[in-house]
């Protein structure tokens, strides 16, 4: 029951479509989340938007509820009270919940700075009718179907339009880069730094391309490990650009954990935590991002270093890594209240977008009423997959390229430290994956960093120059930060 009841709900979520008029039908990979990125057509985003949660969402709202009763009987029979705290229990820190708020209070005025700064560009592009600038933002308008992300809007927020782009897709495009491409370049990263290259098992099982014979694969990506020391894979429906080639070396870098913990009993192949699993091959993304390593790989071709173009790169990283945070913590703050029963499954959607409007500072761009299951209408909800790992993970990622860039002897800001070849990094990590979840995770932590706790300090002093350059910029619109007006609601007049 509860497994055809997952399947389902994964299935669902995999083979929804939106239909135009004219009978044309729209996955979500590629056709819905190209237009999420590209189109700046009100309507046309609001017609994928609503489109979405009315074929993936909607759908799922009663399935959700069966299989919350499942999973908390689940729990409870393990000695859990219910399936959050069982979830929460894989972190081992008593006092999880609150160092998360304190983690999530320190960052929230340099998110509040960069939503005030994105809602005044999103202001010249779509006007007073759609936008309010005391207000929080229509949802549909940040370049991600979840606006998640919003690094699709980066030519709407683009600081200085003159100096250096950051976009290395044009480049991808242009000289034929292909997913395979995209993979070795990622496996050359990882040798470089003295890792383990990936098996040739690798290469010959993985799908790392959307099948076109039509096959219905779920296709959010994925890296699975048959515990047999041999096969491991990676499933993926690459699209050639920048922001895939993100999403390779993190995929790589689940494989690269996989490999490293290998000859430890089973029980202990996995993460020191779940975060740390998701963060490894988002750090060395964070070296692949810099202009100066996308130059030496030929994706960029003219490179400056100065103010504006720092700033430029930035603010592109901030679009994705500050934008994330509140998502990633309000993802299971939600379903947190739905095991444990504060959310009843009659407030399943006022209390998402609850949420969504005090972290995201969000509003939904048509009214939604408990017909609607938006949550259904994230991959990880139907797919029974935790989140908050995704919120440790953009925490401690900046603290492990903080320890490698020093053990790299990287000298200069932090967002310009690249460890590509870096020996002396590599083994830092390797030594930390190969332990696994054999010692508890403040240990792991301790070997990197020195200190045993998730703290926000690195990613802050990352951004530095980021932040007194938003400061100012909104002090100058004379923005406020924060979205006051909480209860406008956009015109949905055509
Ligand atoms: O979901 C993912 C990537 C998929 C995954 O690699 O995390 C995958 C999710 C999954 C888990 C279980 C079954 C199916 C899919 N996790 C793994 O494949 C995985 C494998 C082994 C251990 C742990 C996780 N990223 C999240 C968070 C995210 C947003 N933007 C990003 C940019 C870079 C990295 C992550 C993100 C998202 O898309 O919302
Ligand atoms: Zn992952």
């Amino acid at each position: 029951m509860y497994n055809t009841l997952l399947s389902n709900m994964e299935t669902k979520y995999s083979v929804a479509e939106v239909c135009r008029d004219n009978g044309t039908c729209h996955p979500l990979d590629p056709d819905l989340q190209k237009i999420m990125a590209e189109s700046r057509d009100y309507d046309e985003l609001l017609f994928a938007w609503k489109g979405w949660r009315d074929s993936a969402g909607k759908v799922l709202r009663q399935d959700y509820k069966r299989y919350v009763e499942l999973a908390n009987k689940a729990a409870t029979l393990n000695g859990h009270s219910d399936n959050g705290a069982f979830w929460r229990s894989l972190y081992e820190t008593p006092t999880f919940e609150e160092d998360l708020e304190t983690l999530w209070k320190e960052l929230e005025p340099l998110y509040q700075n960069v939503h005030a700064y994105v809602r005044r560009a999103l202001y010249k592009k779509y006007g007073s009718k759609h936008i309010n600038l005391k207000g929080p933002i229509p949802a549909h308008l940040l370049g991600n179907m979840w606006a998640q992300t919003w690094s699709g809007i980066m030519d709407l927020a683009m600081p200085y339009p003159h100096a250096t782009q950051v976009d290395a897709t044009p480049a991808m495009v242009a000289q034929g880069w292909n997913a395979t491409r995209m993979f070795q370049e990622s496996d050359r990263f990882f040798t470089s730094l003295g890792l383990l290259p990936m098996p040739k098992e690798f290469w010959e099982k993985s799908m790392l391309e959307k099948p076109s014979d039509g096959r219905q694969v779920v296709c959010h990506a994925s890296a699975w490990d048959f515990y047999n020391r041999k096969d491991f894979r990676i499933k993926q429906c690459t699209v050639v650009t920048m922001d895939d080639l993100i999403t390779v070396h993190h995929e790589m870098g689940h494989v690269q954990y996989f490999l490293q913990y290998k000859d430890q009993p089973v029980s202990f192949r996995d993460g020191a935590n779940p975060g740390f699993h998701e963060a490894i091959g988002d750090v060395l993304a964070l070296s692949v991002s810099t202009p100066k390593h996308l130059q030496s790989i030929g994706l960029l071709d003219k490179v400056e270093t100065n103010h504006e173009s720092d700033i430029n790169f930035l603010m592109s990283m901030a679009l994705d890594k500050i934008a994330f945070l509140p998502f990633g913590y309000l993802m299971d703050q939600w379903r947190w209240k739905v095991f444990d029963g504060r959310i009843p499954s009659t407030e399943y959607n006022k209390e998402w977008w609850n949420l969504r409007m005090k972290y995201q500072g969000l509003c939904p761009p048509v009214t939604r009423t408990e017909d609607d299951f938006d949550p259904g209408a994230k991959f990880h909800i139907p797919a029974n997959v935790p989140y908050v790992r995704y919120f440790v993970s953009f925490i401690i990622q900046f603290q492990f390229h903080k320890a490698l860039c020093d053990a790299a002897k990287h000298v200069g800001p932090l967002h310009t430290c690249d460890i590509y070849k870096s020996k002396e990094a590599g083994k830092l990590m390797g030594d930390v994956m190969k332990l696994g979840f054999s010692k508890p995770w403040p240990e792991a932590m301790t070997m990197i960093t020195g200190q045993p706790k998730m703290s926000a300090q690195p990613l802050m002093q990352y951004f530095q120059p980021l932040i007194q350059w938003l400061e100012a910029e909104n002090n100058k619109n004379k923005d406020i930060r924060g979205w006051p007006d909480y209860d406008w609601k956009p015109s949905t007049s055509k």
